[in-house]
């Protein structure tokens, strides 16, 4: 399949670089690249050459790189102008492209060909987008394992068992009369079982690679002085908040991203909790509670001289029902052993004391069970899916014995994963998808 313009773009990052490259896809590419480079050139070779302008002055001088469809990344015909990394030469060459016929490429519209040419399906294209996104080693290793297709596999799998178990129950729907005793034969309910703890598994999985992928969002919250922004700090290993022993120093939420085990995790100090007159501070404490309502895990700081206070517990009863909340002394260098209980986080962000720990309880409650070769990367799309397919296979078994619901249902699951992979997917999806990939993706 060609798709019927030809498309061009700088598939480097903006800004100056040792190389920067164009990409171009399409049709009109052996007659651009004869009036831009004068000849024609091998399939898959590096061919030195220079780029010319209309009156034939050299543009820039490269290496050209020629792929015949269909072996491209996107399937098309392909040109690569590799040129000297300047933002200048590269619009230069650029706009010299466009006079010779090609138009600037819409974000991920290189990606979207590969898809829509059957070169990459929809999660694996989205793990090119991860992969260039990912903001920690783990997350990149796990976007890899999704563009290598470890997320697509374990879907195809189970899209095929789903496949054979409808075959078997739409099969009964001709013979309504051997029914019921056809499907116990065949175990339909046994395979659907099946079907759903797998299904399981790999929502478990897929909830591992989200969080890599979009992070945790972590806030600290407590009243005044108890050593938030101290903690921040000590977090981030280097200075991003002011400290002071001035109770309300923090007015302005501060964000940092840090990365525990791997994982990306969101740090958000913000202004202490406390009834106030200053203008200022309230507005502070306003966005303190708004960080608490997009937050994944609060961390109370608490100060282990005074323990918890009648403050701590009305903002304890103030924080939303649904958010893990995670309890921790800070200041243990002044009370030793003594502050919180047996089972309590107890730090201190002044003296470093505690922090192993305490990063071992933030990862554990944000739902990171550790690195594993199996974690491929997610988006919470593909979760909704999964969440949906779950949906249907439940209802599935619920509907056992209505022969024609028990289908439907199936059919509606199988539908559900299939747009994991893009199998099954609008056209509205691919636009959303894709128009948030880069230029030049
Ligand atoms: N110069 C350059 N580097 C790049 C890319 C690119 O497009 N150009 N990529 C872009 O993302 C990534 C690599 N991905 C690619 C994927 C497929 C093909 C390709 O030509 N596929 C053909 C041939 C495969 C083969 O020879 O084994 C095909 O699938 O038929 C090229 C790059 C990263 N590095
Ligand atoms: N001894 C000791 N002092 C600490 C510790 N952590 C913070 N402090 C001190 O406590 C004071 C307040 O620390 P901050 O980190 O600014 O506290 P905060 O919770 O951010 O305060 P606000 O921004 O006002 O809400 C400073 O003087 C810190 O040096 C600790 O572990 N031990
Ligand atoms: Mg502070």
């Amino acid at each position: 399949m060609t798709t019927s313009e030809l498309i061009a773009a700088v598939a480097t990052a903006p800004g100056r670089g040792g190389v920067g490259v164009i990409r171009l896809s399409g049709p009109g590419l052996a007659a651009l690249t004869q009036a831009l480079i004068g000849r024609e050139l091998t399939p898959r070779h590096a061919h030195f050459a220079r780029f010319k302008a209309a009156d034939g002055a050299v543009i820039d001088e490269g290496i050209a790189l020629w792929f015949p469809g269909p072996n491209s990344f996107t399937g098309e015909d392909v040109l690569e102008l590799q040129g000297h990394g300047g933002p200048v030469v590269l619009a230069m060459l650029l706009k010299r492209c466009i006079e010779l016929g090609a138009r600037h490429a819409e974000a991920g519209e290189f990606s979207k060909r590969a898809f829509l040419n059957g070169k990459l399906d929809l999660a694996q294209a989205e793990a090119v987008a991860d992969l260039i996104d990912a903001q920690s080693e783990a997350a990149a290793r796990s976007a890899l394992k999704s563009l290598d297709g470890a997320f697509s596999r374990e879907v195809h799998q189970l899209v095929d068992q789903l496949i054979t178990l409808r075959m078997l129950v739409e099969a009964t729907l001709d013979f309504p009369e051997e029914d019921i005793d056809f499907l116990e034969a065949a175990d339909a309910r046994g395979k659907l079982a099946g079907i759903a703890a797998q299904l399981h598994a790999v929502l478990a999985t897929a909830t591992q690679g989200r969080l890599l992928r979009e992070g945790a969002h972590i806030v600290l919250i407590g009243q005044p002085n108890v050593g938030k922004s101290s903690l921040m700090n000590a977090l981030a290993g280097e200075d991003v908040a002011i400290v002071t022993d001035i109770a309300g120093t923090t007015r302005d939420t501060v964000r940092e991203l840090i990365q525990l085990d791997g994982v990306p995790v969101h740090i958000i100090d913000t202004a202490g909790l406390r009834e106030t007159d200053d203008v200022v501070e309230k507005i502070g404490i306003e966005r303190t509670w708004a960080a608490i309502e997009k937050a994944d895990l609060a961390l109370l700081l608490l100060d282990s001289r005074e323990g918890v206070t009648a403050h701590d517990q009305a903002i304890l009863e103030r924080l939303p029902a649904t958010l893990p909340v995670l309890r921790v002394f800070n200041k243990i260098d002044l009370t030793g052993e003594a502050g919180g209980e047996a089972g309590d986080l107890r730090v201190s962000a002044k003296a470093g004391l505690g922090l192993a720990a305490l990063r071992q309880a933030l990862l554990a409650r944000v739902g990171w069970q550790g690195e594993s070769d199996a974690v491929f990367i997610a988006r919470e799309r593909h979760l909704d899916a999964i969440r949906r397919a779950q949906g249907h296979l439940d209802s599935a078994e619920a509907a056992y014995l209505q022969i024609e619901l028990f289908a439907e249902e199936l059919r509606l699951a199988q539908n559900a994963l299939s747009e994991i992979t893009g199998a099954f997917t609008s056209d509205d999806l691919l636009g959303v998808i894709f128009s948030r990939f880069c230029i030049g993706k």
